[in-house]
């Protein structure tokens, strides 16, 4: 039996991580890891049977302990009990399916501890690409890409070396507001932001599509993950998302990988690699498809790929700038304190305002993500 661990298991990616680990039947789950929701964190404790489960709040850590005192399960709290639920011994692979910069520390932990990692969580490779990469390399662990993107890409090269590479050509759907201004953007509505054309996520990187700031974090996690200059990344809207990505190689040819927008796919992809199993669901049907259509980003009325490209070519803390800056952005946004495209102008203020340290420890990237919580907070 593959042994996995899911940090982030109530959330969209990990509660699909969990439904293929259901109906493939030959993995164990051996930690689980989330933020709040201990009803569903209780539930699938009953269910997979893990060692060792994090909560990250002390106190919801102190209720679950009682709902599962019934069971042979290790209740943890805080980013201790995260590093431990991702060190978990048995495990072989971490899937990384926390939001955001905090998923860093525990993915660290988790490679030094020898397990490969199956990697949503693009927050970390965003940040801190320079640590995990090299360290991935030392201690013979596979980073193993779940975004949906980069899942296509990995597919696409298949093994093929790097050298070939001419460019990867990532898809974006342009979200909800595509084709839009920015004076039609100034008063748009979370509910209008959530509504995604295509797929079905979390919140954040739901609105994360909607600004084109989750293709920017992309374009970089491409970068890291396929050891490519962000000038050979280039982004190409495909309103369907029927093209999950493609890869032009160095003799013109171009291959893209195509799906229905599930991500059973790549999580299970990622999990049994390099094995292909059958999964159920939709397929494409290409008779009622009919066409397929193509267009250019708009970098005008959709600047946070523009400033993804400023803050991945300039490196060192400009990307944990750029991410936390949009995190605390999208937090505010969701919790109705700022307007949509105050977005990405505390994005552009926060970048401007920061000086750039150049390949930053962990220590420091936590500290820019401080600087810029400290630098949107004074100023709106
Ligand atoms: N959803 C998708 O289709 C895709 C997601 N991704 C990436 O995957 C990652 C996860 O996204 P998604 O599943 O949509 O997010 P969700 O918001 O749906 O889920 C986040 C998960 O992280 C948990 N969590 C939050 N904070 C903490 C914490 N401090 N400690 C432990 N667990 C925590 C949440 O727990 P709780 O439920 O208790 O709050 C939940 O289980 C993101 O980086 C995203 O960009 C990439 C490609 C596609
Ligand atoms: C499913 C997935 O991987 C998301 O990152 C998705 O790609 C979002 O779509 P867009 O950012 O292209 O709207
Ligand atoms: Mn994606």
């Amino acid at each position: 039996m593959k042994k996995i661990a899911i940090l982030g298991s109530t959330g969209s990616i990990g509660t699909q991580t969990l439904e293929v680990v259901e109906n493939q039947g030959d993995i164990e789950v051996t930690a689980l890891a989330a933020g709040s929701n201990i009803r569903l964190l209780e539930e699938q404790i009953r269910k997979f049977r893990p060692k060792t489960a994090c909560v990250w709040e002390e106190e919801k850590a102190k209720e679950l302990k009682v709902l599962v005192r019934d069971l042979p399960v290790r209740i943890v709290s805080g980013m201790e009990g995260l590093i431990e639920t991702a060190v978990e011994e048995t495990a072989e692979i971490v899937v990384t399916a926390v939001v955001g910069m905090i998923g860093i520390r525990p993915t660290i932990a988790a490679m030094e501890a020898g397990k490969d990692i199956a990697l949503a969580n693009k927050e970390t490779l965003v940040t801190a690409g320079h640590i995990i990469m090299p360290l991935a390399k030392k201690m013979g662990v596979r980073i193993l890409p779940v975004d949906s993107e980069h899942s296509a890409i990995f597919q696409c090269l298949n093994g093929e070396d790097k050298k070939s590479i001419h460019k990867l050509l990532l898809t974006a759907s342009g979200g909800p507001f595509r084709g839009k201004t920015r004076e039609e953007l100034r008063n748009v509505k979370v509910e209008d932001a959530l509504n995604h054309p295509n797929w079905s996520m979390g919140r954040k990187i739901t609105i994360d599509s909607s600004t084109m700031v989750n293709k920017g974090l992309e374009v970089m996690e491409a970068k890291w993950l396929f050891d490519v200059e962000m000038d050979q990344v280039q982004v190409v809207i495909q309103p369907k998302s029927i093209i999950h990505s493609m890869v032009e190689f160095e003799d013109g040819a171009v291959m893209a990988q195509m799906g229905t927008p599930d991500m059973k796919l790549p999580i299970q992809y990622a999990l049994y690699y390099p094995e292909r199993r059958y999964l159920k669901g939709d397929r494409l049907d290409f008779w009622s498809i009919g066409q397929i259509n193509f267009e250019k980003p708009d970098l005008v009325n959709f600047p946070g790929l523009k400033l993804a490209y400023q803050a991945g070519c300039t490196g060192g803390t400009l990307p944990t700038v750029f991410n936390a800056a949009n995190e605390k952005a999208v937090a505010k946004f969701l919790n109705r304190e700022i307007t949509y495209l105050t977005i990405t102008d505390m994005i552009e203020g926060a970048m401007n305002g920061h000086t750039v340290k150049k390949n930053p420890s962990v220590e420091e990237i936590l500290e820019a993500e401080a600087a810029a919580y400290d630098y949107i907070e004074s100023r709106w």
